[in-house]
This record gives structure tokens, sequence and C-alpha cells, in this order.
């Protein structure tokens, strides 16, 4: 456990140096890990627990398209694949990692084999915060803990292979064997985190759940769409519409803030940028902050999961989904984008 300095705010914070791999390798090493779900954050986990030598199996639906992607990335029917049921009893840990709304229809057959001593482990804290409208409470005599990895698992896996990590937070809501922490970080290390910091769940789900709907997807495609219409509606092209909205920001200036932090950004450009953007950045604070107090009290109030868990459990949840991803797709700004991707040299046949 390392103390950090966060902004002036003193965090402890778990990283490969006091945790290294061979010490997760040694907390598990009597341990099967069974990821229940085959999704995006399952592979992405399943793989670099695997990759890390950990005794990994997965359970999915039989002849499904995930049970085929599984066995397509290496995982062998009755030897690490197993149908949902029989990797809930074989598995030590269970990592219950199929859609949110999904645990809940599965819970009553996961609960049936949490036997006392296991672990039942989440990615996300939403299944416990809101166990009142998804009825999730883990026997006693289990350990229950999350790692939420704080990105995608299709990023956790390519970063893992790059030899990088995606920051994780870990909490844990039920320590029965005593051996929760250790149990915890090991498995935030074997799915490759770049380093862990501690929350809570019902801290990592408001978060989480402010934040995909926030600046990390919902209010970017917002402000995008808007600067995006306000240029195009003043006679702009869509070229130069998307490339002053979307494409220099993630092919310059983003790397740049992602690499030394906003002010270096803005001292790799202009001095006219950089007074225009210090004059302008706090009127844009001061006009979303009431939107997103709105979406905390939405999300704290349990709005955002009943919505989350109404739509995402309706049978054609994912047709629904994709009639509207595709509106986004189809949109000027998006095909315009697309043309913009192509042209980049590197995508030149
Ligand atoms: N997508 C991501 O990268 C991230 C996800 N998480 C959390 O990780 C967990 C898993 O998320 P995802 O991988 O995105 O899930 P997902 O939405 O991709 O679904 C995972 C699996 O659940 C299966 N599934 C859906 N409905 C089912 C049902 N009724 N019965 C049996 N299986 C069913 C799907 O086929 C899929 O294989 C969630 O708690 C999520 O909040 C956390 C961080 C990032
Ligand atoms: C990728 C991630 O962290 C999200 C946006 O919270 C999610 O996929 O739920
Ligand atoms: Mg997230
Ligand atoms: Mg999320």
């Amino acid at each position: 456990m390392a103390k950090l300095n966060f902004g002036g705010v003193e965090e402890n914070v778990v990283t490969r140096e006091e945790f290294p791999l061979s010490k997760a390798q040694e907390v598990l090493k009597n341990e099967t890990i069974a990821v229940i779900g085959y999704g995006v954050q399952g592979p992405g986990q399943a793989l670099n627990q695997r990759d890390n030598g950990i005794n990994v199996i997965v359970g999915q639906r039989k002849n499904s398209k995930t049970w085929d992607k599984a066995i397509a990335d290496g995982f062998v029917p009755g030897e690490t694949l197993f149908e949902i049921e029989e990797a809930l009893q074989r598995g030590t840990i269970i990592c219950y990692l199929l859609s949110d709304a999904a645990q809940i229809e599965l819970w009553p057959t996961v609960k049936k084999n949490l036997t006392p001593g296991k672990a039942l482990y989440f990615s996300h804290g939403f299944g416990i915060t809101f166990n009142e409208q998804t009825g999730i409470v883990p026997p006693a005599d289990v350990d229950v803990f999350l790692v939420a990895p704080k990105g995608s698992g299709t990023s956790l896996r390519r970063m893992f292979l790059q030899g990088r990590g995606l920051n994780s937070s870990y909490a844990i809501y039920q320590d029965a064997t005593g051996k929760a922490k250790e149990r915890v970080i090991a498995l935030g290390i074997a799915v490759g985190s770049g380093y862990l910091f501690e929350t809570d769940f019902k801290k990592e789900v408001f978060s989480d759940l402010t934040g995909e709907r926030g600046t990390l997807m919902g209010a970017i495609q917002g402000i995008f769409a808007a600067q995006y219409d306000v240029l195009r509606s003043k006679g702009h092209s869509p070229s130069e519409a998307f490339n002053e909205t979307v494409e220099e920001l993630t092919q310059s200036l983003m790397p740049l803030v992602a690499e030394n932090g906003m002010d270096w950004m803005y001292a790799n450009c202009s001095t006219t940028a950089q007074r225009g953007a210090l004059d302008w950045w706090k009127k844009f604070r001061d006009a979303t902050a009431p939107v997103f107090n709105e979406l905390y009290e939405s999300v704290a109030t349990g709005q955002e999961s009943k919505r989350s868990i109404d739509s995402n459990s309706k049978t054609d949840y994912r047709e629904k989904l994709e009639v509207e991803l595709k509106e986004l797709r189809e949109s000027e700004m998006w095909q315009a984008g697309k043309t913009v991707r192509s042209l980049r040299p590197e995508n030149q046949k």
C-alpha cells in the first residue's frame, strides 16, 4: 500500500511494486476463478488472468455467440469452459461479469452455488448498491468485493498486451473469510490493473454511472454535436466542422493531455488559443454544472439504475440500443468522421 498525494489529498493506493504478480499468483494459487459472462469485461479479465498464470475458467451459455468467442480465444469446453452452473460449482471465486441487468435474472442460480468460504466478485457496484431493485443480497458466509477497471474491457486487454495497465478501483463489501483484502488485490493485479485505488460499492457505482453519462460518453457526444451543428449552421463544411470538433481533439490534443495534463496541452497550442481557452472554460463549466448536479441526483436516487434495468432486461434490448447507435453512426457528423478517419495517411491503402 503506497500513500500518495492527489492534489493535496493523501490516498492509499496499491501499485504493482508492493503487490507484484508473483504475490497475486501466490494468493490465488489454490483458487479457481470462474468468470461468468464473456461480453466485454469477461474476455479482457479472463485472458489477462490466464496469461498471468491464474487458474481461470469461463462460464457461458452453451452454443451462444459468446461461448464460441471463448472457444476462439482458446478456452476448452470441459476443461476451462463450462456451462454457467458447472462453472459456478467449480469456481471458488465467482466473477459476476454478466451485464448488470442480466445479473438479476441469473442471481438465484449464482446464490445457490455460493457455498461458505467462496467469494463473489463484481466489476461494478450496481447489483449490490441497488439491491432493492436487483435482489442481489449475498449470503453472509462468503467474501464480496469488486475490482472496477476504469475503462473498457477491450482497452484492459489491449493495454495488457502492450505491457501497460488500466487503472481500477477496488472495494470490499463483505469479508467473511478474513482474506477478502488479499483476494481482491490479487485479482486486481491478475486482471491487469495499472494501479488500484480504494472505494466502496456505493461510491463506485455513483461515480461510474455519472462518468459514463457525463464527460466519458454522454456529455462529450452532446458537446461535440452542439459545436458541430453551430459550425455547420454558420456555413462551415463538414470537414472543417468535424476536424475542429473531434479529429484534432482525438489525434493531437487529447494525447497531449494524457501525456502531461491540460496546461501542457494548452502550452503546446498558440497563445491565441491559450487566451481564448482560459477565458471560456469557466463559462462552459458553469453552464454544465447544473446538468451534472441533476445527473448525480438521478443516479443517487436510483432513477438511472431503474432506467437501465427496465430497458436492458427486455429481450430486444440489444436491438433497441443498436437503433440508437445507428442513428449516431449515420448522423452527418459521424459520417463525416468516417471519411476523415479513412483519409488518415495510416489508413490509406
Ligand atoms: N463494458 C465494460 O468495459 C465495463 C463493464 N463493467 C461492468 O462489468 C460487468 C460486465 O459488463 P459487460 O462485459 O459490458 O457486460 P455485457 O453487457 O457485455 O454482457 C456480458 C455478458 O452477459 C451476457 N448476458 C446478457 N444477458 C444475459 C442473460 N439474460 N443470461 C445470461 N447471460 C447474459 C451477454 O451475452 C454477455 O456475454 C458489468 O457489471 C459492467 O457494469 C465495468 C467496467 C467497464
Ligand atoms: C467502460 C466503463 O468504464 C464504463 C463506461 O463505465 C462502462 O462500460 O460501464
Ligand atoms: Mg466505468
Ligand atoms: Mg460503467
